[in-house]
């Protein structure tokens, strides 16, 4: 493995990380939003928005009226068929053809549990420039419990994030979770949410692999990320499947499930979330001993150029990293390269 080093923000507090971290988040948001919204905006046909989830309430209702799944796709096929013979219903059917059914564009994020679900409470609630109306949330791994445990990491978010958004003033965000019902078999849960994955991302990327705008991250003190453990050799080097289940895990809930390293790293950008002088011996080893193949380190390599890693001071104890100072930037702004 060849060292990548990736870019490392540090903050002497752990405010200062909610806070950098938030200003990140915004700042991804608006690189997604911004790009095509003016094009899209005066082509799109009228057809409304409806949440997948909204504050994960409903897994099975349609993402939106521009992405349609694929049974939704062909039935919008045979209609145009069978209303060729009234010239109303052709006309409308000849616009929506010529417009292509731009698809509604979304900031697309992945957040794990642990304690970036605090620091995102910090660091999210407080800003009033998140176009909550315009997120997907999916988790980078869940803990197979019941949400109303406080080990889910779903149902940590939900009551620490999701249920705390001012939903009148910044709208509902679409929030992907694992089907409950199938905690007790991580394959199959594994599978259901791989499958939720290749609807959320139909036709965005060709569902080849998904690409999220933002993949946040923390790391444990054991070295795992999301739910891929330093020795579970087969779910690091997977290649295909873009979730796995995970039995047996050595730290928490022992049965899981995980997004994959291919997708992790195929995200626009890959952002790291660490505090405390309890990680600073695997962040030592991350960052000065690449060649162990820690997860961590074959996601710097993996997705070089577009990690950043926001530390606290405690966890970059006598480690030995270029640190950066984090830029904030102004609110809405969206250009600088980071
Ligand atoms: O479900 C999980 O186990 C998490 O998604 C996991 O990957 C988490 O990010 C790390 O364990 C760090 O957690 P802490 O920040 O709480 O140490």
């Amino acid at each position: 493995m060849t060292t990548c080093v990736p870019k490392v923000f540090a903050f002497h507090e752990f405010s200062d990380v909610a806070e950098a971290v938030a200003d990140y988040v915004v700042y991804a948001q608006n690189i997604a939003l911004r790009p095509k919204e003016s094009n899209n905006n005066s082509k799109r046909p009228s057809i409304s928005s409806t949440s997948v989830v909204n504050n994960g309430n409903n897994l099975n209702a349609p993402m939106d009226g521009l992405s349609l799944d694929k049974s939704s796709r062909s039935s919008s096929r045979s209609s145009s068929t069978t209303s060729a013979s009234t010239s109303i219903s052709h006309q409308s059917t000849v616009t929506v053809n010529k417009l292509k059914r731009p698809k509604e564009i979304r900031f697309k994020i992945a957040i794990s549990g642990g304690s970036l679900i605090q620091v995102l409470h910090e660091g999210l609630l407080k800003r009033t420039d998140i176009r909550w109306d315009k997120w997907d949330i999916y988790f980078a791994d869940e803990r197979l419990v019941p949400f109303e445990s406080s080990e889910s990491n779903y149902g940590q978010s939900k009551r620490k994030i999701l249920d705390l958004i001012d939903t009148e003033k910044y709208g509902t965000p679409n929030v992907f979770h694992i089907d409950e019902s199938l905690i007790d078999d991580p394959q199959e849960c594994a599978d259901a949410y791989e499958k939720v994955l290749i609807k959320g991302f139909a036709g965005r990327d060709s569902v080849k692999l998904p690409m999220f705008d933002l993949f946040l991250l923390g790391c444990a003190p054991d070295g795992h990320i999301a739910s891929l453990f330093p020795n579970f050799q087969d779910n690091l080097r997977e290649k295909y499947a873009w979730v796995v289940p995970v039995e047996n895990a050595p730290s928490g809930p022992s049965n899981r499930i995980s997004l994959t390293i291919p997708i992790i790293c195929h995200s626009h950008r890959v952002s790291f979330v660490v505090e405390g002088a309890v990680k600073a011996p695997i962040i030592k080893t991350i960052m000065e001993r690449p060649e162990k193949g820690l997860p961590s380190s074959i996601v710097n390599e993996g997705a070089a150029g577009r990690v950043s890693w926001f530390v606290d001071d405690d966890a970059l104890n006598d480690v030995f990293v270029l640190k950066k100072k984090y830029k904030f930037r102004e609110v809405g702004s969206s250009n600088t390269t980071t």
